[in-house]
């Protein structure tokens, strides 16, 4: 029987046989070299993820959330450099990603460091207060559906999931663009926002991280 692999088992496979267990770097090294050398793939991608690092290592966050785990590139990245009490939520609404992303976590050494939460964003972001015993969030990465960057972020103002000091990066505010996104939170006196100059993964068109802070 000839067995349809998927992407994101050409992603694990890739990680199993070129990434040294229990090394992050070299989990994200086989995986962007996959996806270079080999096959597109969404994940953030090698030169994002150094601002990606850059902003996780300044904001040295206590609580995380992460929207859009795909296959647990950018999550591999950002526990990787959290300290040890930290809590790290990455919401997955595909059950298939979600368990590609937990071998890829697993194979990274760091399944302690982050909780992978299987459903949709609007379902659980309204839980996570009681369910995880989090108050606010120091950092929330956006990765996931770009027409829920907006809907997403209200929810958690909703849900007094952010606080002053918060910090929200949001992947892909070019390309494939969150536009409503960006001009609902350029207007708004809360949030003091600047962008980071890029390139979308593993290309070279234009893109941008979206980085905002929460001023009041
Ligand atoms: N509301 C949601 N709640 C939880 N998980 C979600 C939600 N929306 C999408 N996801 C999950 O994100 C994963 C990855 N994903 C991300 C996107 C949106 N991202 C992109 O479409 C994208 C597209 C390009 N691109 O086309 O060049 C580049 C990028 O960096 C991107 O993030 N769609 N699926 C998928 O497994 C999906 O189930
Ligand atoms: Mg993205």
């Amino acid at each position: 029987l000839v067995q349809f692999v998927s992407l994101r088992q050409r992603i694990l496979s890739a990680v199993q046989k070129n990434a040294t267990r229990g090394d992050p770097r070299s989990v994200i090294r086989a995986i962007d070299q996959f996806c270079s050398q080999k096959e597109w793939a969404m994940n953030v991608g090698n030169e994002k993820g150094c601002i990606l690092d850059s902003v996780v290592s300044e904001v040295n966050p206590a609580t995380v959330l992460e929207l859009g785990t795909y296959c647990g590139y950018s999550t591999v990245r950002i526990a990787s450099l959290l300290p040890p009490y930290a809590k790290f939520i990455t919401l997955e609404f595909n059950p298939d990603f979600a368990a590609v992303a937990r071998q890829v976590i697993a194979w990274a050494g760091l399944e302690d460091k982050v909780q992978l939460v299987e459903g949709a964003s609007s379902d659980w972001i309204p839980k996570i207060k009681e369910q995880f015993g989090i108050k606010t969030f120091d950092l929330v990465f956006l990765d996931h559906w770009k027409e829920h960057y907006l809907s997403d972020t209200k929810l958690m103002e909703e849900c007094g999931l952010l606080r002053k000091g918060s910090v929200l990066l949001a992947d892909n505010v070019i390309c494939p663009g969150a536009p409503d996104y960006v001009e609902y939170v350029r207007s708004s006196p809360r949030y003091k926002s600047h962008y980071f100059r890029s390139h979308l993964e593993y290309t070279k068109a234009e893109e941008n991280l979206w980085y905002l802070g929460i001023i009041e």
